[in-house]
């Protein structure tokens, strides 16, 4: 069992969730950092400041590893404690992971905090948000500004780093029954964190992030986790909840699906990618040959439901499916099978978009006009989806 400790300086992670108990917590604990979780769950804080560890449980095919993490606190982020933890001398670093939709409530508590900071005369800090979104930092950046006075704003210019990043490691929720604790999760092996470097505020040199690779290239590692990793896992979702799997791995182990999201991410997407950030085409293969192994990966149990959740949110413009759509048709490219996922996503949550009449509400989310191409390929996988697994509507 490796024993991971942390040993001075303190950093708030906001979300005590799956990817901040099992990923950004360690991370920073084996950093050197004491972790005060901050969340809204008051059961999980409770648990947190009784058991002060958990285990990180490391889910890998070949791989039974078991690091206990220890050293953590929490305070619920709706409470003044958050605030007078903004105020240490100790707090060197803020990290997020509460879904890109709870930024905007988070912004106000963090703008309290930096007016706490302030006041108590205390120094830099840096802030990354680690949401699966691009640009999640610069997002969390506005709503705290919103809330912030000219003096505040000024002094968070120039006290505080606020770095975009992307986060890589999939954390399923971990059944209980598997373990002792509430608290324990499970994890694959497999992680990356790519970070701004240039964002991040250097005065002092305090942030020594263990396992965290500082780029000044982030957009094409954000790109190439959205436009890959998460593209895929959602056309696996989409497609695998379908045909009536239970889970990611299920789904990407039936030939047909593997072959759609393997064409996605290597002939559409990734030939886009490839060609806009010039990734090596060994490295690149290697990078899509590694996500098919992870999500075939059946000790992580990750269930569709959760790699789907919110697909009007992965249909945003941009976003995991549109986002590499679009990019291949500026190359020229074939979307077929991106159309295949876009179109399975339609039909993921499809009552609210009956009432609207799918051609619509096709138009209104792609922003591909009806009657145009594109338009026409996601209402043709749609319709012929719809038709092959009608008994799961
Ligand atoms: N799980 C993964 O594989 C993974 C990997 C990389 C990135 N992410 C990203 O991390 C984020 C969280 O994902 P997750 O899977 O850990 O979800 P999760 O639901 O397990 O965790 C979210 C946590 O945020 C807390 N929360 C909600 N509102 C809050 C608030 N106002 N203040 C403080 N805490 C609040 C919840 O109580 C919960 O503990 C998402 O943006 C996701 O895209 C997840
Ligand atoms: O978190 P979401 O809902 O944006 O996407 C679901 C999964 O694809 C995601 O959580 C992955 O597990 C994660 O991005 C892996 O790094």
């Amino acid at each position: 069992m490796a024993l991971i400790r942390s040993e001075g300086v303190k950093a708030i992670h906001f979300g005590a969730g799956n990817i901040g108990r099992g990923f950004i917590g360690p991370l920073l604990v084996n950093s050197g950092y004491h972790v005060v979780f901050a969340d809204v769950n008051e059961q999980v804080i409770k648990q947190l400041n009784y058991q002060d560890s958990y285990n990180v449980l490391i889910l890998d095919e070949d791989e039974e590893q078991i690091n206990s993490v220890s050293d953590v606190s929490g305070v619920v982020s709706t409470s003044d404690d958050i605030v007078k933890e903004f105020a240490s001398p100790e707090l060197d670093i803020v990290t997020t992971t509460v879904g890109p939709f709870i930024l905007e409530k988070i912004g106000q508590t963090i703008a309290q905090g930096l007016h706490a900071r302030r006041k108590a005369k205390q120094g830099p800090l840096n802030i990354i948000a680690c949401e699966t979104m691009i640009n999640q930092t610069s997002t969390l950046r506005n709503y705290v500004f919103d809330h912030l006075s000219d003096d505040d704003k000024q002094w968070v210019k120039e006290t505080v780093g606020l770095a975009n990043c992307s986060v890589d490691r999939i954390v399923p929720p971990y059944d209980p029954k598997d373990s002792d604790s509430p608290l324990d999760v499970g994890v694959e092996g497999f992680y990356e964190w790519d970070v701004d470097k240039d964002a991040l505020q250097r005065t002092p040199p305090n942030i020594q992030l263990k396992g965290v690779k500082l780029t000044s290239e982030l957009d094409a590692y954000i790109e190439r986790k959205l436009f890959t990793l998460n593209c895929g896992h959602a056309i696996s979702a989409y497609l695998g909840f379908l045909k009536g799997y239970k889970t990611i791995d299920q789904a990407v182990r039936d030939e047909e699906i593997r072959a759609v999201v393997h064409a996605a991410l290597w002939d559409e997407a990734g030939a886009a990618l490839r060609r806009k950030h010039k990734f090596d085409e060994g490295e690149y293969r290697e990078y899509v040959e590694k996500i098919m192994e992870r999500f075939s990966n059946p000790r992580l149990k990750d269930d569709v439901t959760r790699v789907g959740r919110e697909p009007l949110r992965k249909l945003a413009k941009g976003d995991k499916l549109l986002g590499p759509t679009a990019m291949a048709l500026e190359y020229g490219l074939p979307t077929d099978n991106l159309s295949k996922g876009i179109a399975a996503a339609f039909l993921f949550d499809h009552e609210e978009y009956k009432q609207a009449g799918i051609e619509k509400v096709v138009a209104d989310i792609t922003g591909f006009e009806q009657g145009g191409k594109e338009h026409g390929k996601i209402l043709q996988s749609y319709e012929e989806l719809r038709e092959k697994y009608k008994q799961r509507e």
